[in-house]
């Protein structure tokens, strides 16, 4: 079974709409520790829209999990990493007006600049995760620039429209998995994992983590954050106590 990593960049979106103090994603942190979860991960984006330069600092001292530092492939990003040093790096790709992480980062079209950031970083012994379409050419990079995990976007899987189309997207989800664990990578996955289809991408053979922040986020805004990762534990699970760990 995968383990759990918790995103609460969702907590700081919420605070930075009033540019105030509250909700702190220090404490919140520390309550989705309480309720399971192994990893907490937070998104420094370059526009600062929600997880702020502090709120990375104070976790390095408060996580007791794994933090897992998701930022753009750029001297500033890696010059906070190198000082912070986080339990380990994801890059993903950003722009300025998107919503939300619209798709993986393109190794291929990078491969120069990618590779020298995952040495710096993995050089100070934090290791590397690539955040990539499940596609053949990024894995073929990924392994090319020497990270140690991939994280595979879920998005169009989260996405999907009818069954048909969910299936399809997981059938490239489990082959990207497994061309990648077949090429020494080790495999996480997120973007989009919600209560409802996040069991048969737990169910994929070999992976190690799932990345999941805004659902989470969205139910603990009803019940509270404990019992919310409580409960996304029980649906990685397979659980179908809350009639949502069929998959559908
Ligand atoms: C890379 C990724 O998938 C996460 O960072 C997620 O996107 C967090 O939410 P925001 O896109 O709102 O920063
Ligand atoms: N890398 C994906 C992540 O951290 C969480 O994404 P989401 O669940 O907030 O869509």
């Amino acid at each position: 079974m995968p383990t759990l990593g918790v995103n609460i960049d969702h907590i700081a979106t919420i605070r930075q709409a009033r540019r105030t103090v509250e909700p702190d994603p220090v404490a919140a942190a520390v309550l989705a520790e309480l309720g399971g979860a192994d990893g907490i991960t937070v998104h420094l984006r370059e526009d600062r829209r929600h997880i702020q330069d502090r709120d990375v600092r104070i976790l390095r001292e408060t996580v007791r999990s794994h933090l897992n530092l998701e930022m753009a492939a750029t001297d500033e990003m890696l010059a906070i990493a190198l000082d912070i040093k986080p339990d380990y790096v994801t890059l993903v790709p950003e722009k300025r007006e998107e919503v939300t992480t619209e798709g993986g980062l393109d190794i291929t079209l990078q491969i120069a600049r990618i590779g020298e950031i995952v040495d710096k970083l993995q050089s100070a012994n934090i290791p590397v995760s690539l955040f990539i379409d499940a596609a053949q050419a990024q894995i073929e990079a990924s392994v090319k620039v020497q990270a140690r995990f991939i994280e595979l976007h879920t998005g169009q899987y989260a996405e999907a429209k009818d069954e048909t189309n969910r299936q399809r997207e997981l059938a490239i989800l489990a082959k990207g998995c497994e061309q990648a664990i077949q090429a020494g990578l080790r495999v996480n996955a997120g973007h989009g994992l919600t209560y409802w289809n996040v069991y048969p991408v737990a169910a994929l053979p070999g992976m190690e983590e799932l990345n999941i922040g805004h659902t989470i986020i969205s139910r603990a805004a009803l019940v509270g954050i404990e019992r919310a990762v409580r409960e996304m534990k029980q649906a990685i699970r397979g659980s179908r106590e809350l009639g949502m760990g069929n998959g559908h």
